[in-house]
C-alpha cells in the first residue's frame, strides 16, 4: 500500500478522536458494548483520506525502532508522533495517583489496563487538538485486539505499518538503548552484527552514539533489563502479535522487515511509503 505526499499535503484536520475515546470513559461505557461504538459511529469521524491528515500507526516487537521511524516520519509529514510508552512514563515520572501502580506494571513488562491507556492517550490528543495539532502516527497502541477494536470504532486508521527485525537483535537493541536524561535524545550503544547462516541474511547495525554534550547525562529505562525485555517480547506474542492479524484483515497492514540500521533502512521505508524525504534525496545526489 503506497501512500503519496502530494496527496497528504494541504489537508484539513478534523478530529473528534479524543472526544469519543474519552467520553466511553466518562460516561463509564462498557468498551466492548455496542452502545459503545454505535455512539461513536454517530460523531463525525468518518472524514474521507483526503479531507484529513494521516492517521497512522506503528506495530512491532519493543526495540525493533517503531519510535524512530514514527518519529523521522512525523518531522516528515508534520504530524504529531504519539507513543504511549512515552505518555505512560511521564506518568509514572510525575506525582500523579497513578504512578507508583504504574511503575509496578511497566517494571514487571506487563501491559498497563487498556482503561488508563485510553484516558492517557485521549487527553494527550485533546491537548494536541488545543495546539492545532493534526493527524498522528501512534506507537504502541493498539496493543491489545480490545484497543485496536476501539480505535476502529472511533476513527479510520489508513495504515499500519510492521515494522520487522531479526528476533536475535531485538534483545540487543533494547539493552542498549540510552536517552539523554536532560533532551530526551534516543541513542543506542550496542553494536549489533549478525552473520548470515542456512539462508537467512547477515546483518550489521552500527551504534547510534550519543554528541558530546549528551554522552554524560546517558541513562536506560528500568524497564530494558534482560528480565524485563523477555517478558514483554513475550507479552508482545501473546497480546500484540494478534493485533497484526486483525489489521492484516482488514488490508491495512504494510509489512516492513528492517534490513539493517537507519541508513539502510530509511531509504527503503521512504519506498516502501512511496515518500521522498528531500534530505536523503539530496545526500544521494552529492
Ligand atoms: N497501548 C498500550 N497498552 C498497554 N500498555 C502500554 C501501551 N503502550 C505502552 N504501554 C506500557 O508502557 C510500557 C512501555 O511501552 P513502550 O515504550 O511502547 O515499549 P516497547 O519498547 O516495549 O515497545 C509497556 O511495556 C507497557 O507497560
Amino acid at each position: 500500500m503506497a501512500v503519496s505526499l502530494r496527496a497528504i499535503r494541504n489537508i484539513r484536520f478534523s478530529s473528534f478522536l479524543y472526544r469519543a475515546l474519552s467520553s466511553s470513559l466518562s460516561s463509564g461505557a462498557d468498551l466492548k458494548s455496542s452502545a459503545f461504538f454505535g455512539h461513536n459511529k454517530s460523531l463525525p469521524l468518518r472524514a474521507e483520506p483526503k479531507d484529513r491528515n494521516v492517521q497512522w500507526v506503528f506495530l512491532g516487537c519493543p526495540g525493533v525502532g517503531k519510535g524512530t521511524y514514527a518519529s523521522r516520519l512525523s518531522n516528515l509529514l508534520g504530524v504529531p508522533h504519539i507513543a504511549t510508552g512515552d505518555l505512560v512514563r511521564e506518568e509514572l515520572n510525575s506525582s500523579g495517583p497513578l504512578a507508583s501502580q504504574l511503575e509496578e506494571v511497566v517494571n514487571q513488562g506487563q501491559l498497563v489496563s487498556d482503561e488508563i491507556i485510553i484516558n492517557l492517550l485521549s487527553k494527550r490528543l485533546e491537548a494536541g487538538e488545543a495546539k492545532g495539532e493534526s493527524g498522528f502516527i501512534l506507537d504502541g497502541f493498539p496493543r491489545t485486539i480490545r484497543q485496536a477494536e476501539i480505535l476502529e470504532g472511533v476513527t479510520d486508521i489508513d495504515l499500519v505499518v510492521n515494522l520487522k527485525l531479526q528476533e536475535e537483535a531485538l534483545l540487543a537493541k533494547c539493552l542498549g538503548r540510552r536517552i539523554c536524561s536532560e533532551c530526551g535524545g534516543n541513542y543506542n550503544v550496542a553494536s549489533i552484527d549478525i552473520k548470515g547462516e542456512n539462508g537467512k541474511p547477515g546483518m550489521y547495525m552500527a551504534p547510534l552514539l550519543p554528541p558530546p554534550h549528551c554522552a554524560s547525562k546517558l541513562i536506560q529505562r528500568s524497564d530494558d533489563t534482560e528480565e524485563v525485555v523477555k517478558e514483554r517480547l513475550r507479552v508482545y506474542n501473546e497480546m500484540s502479535r494478534p493485533v497484526e492479524e486483525f489489521y492484516r484483515q482488514r488490508g491495512k497492514l504494510l509489512e516492513f522487515t528492517l534490513p539493517g540500521g537507519i541508513p539502510e533502512s530509511w531509504p527503503k521505508l521512504l519506498q516502501a511509503l512511496n515518500l521522498e524525504d528531500p534530505e536523503v534525496k539530496q545526500s544521494a545526489a552529492a
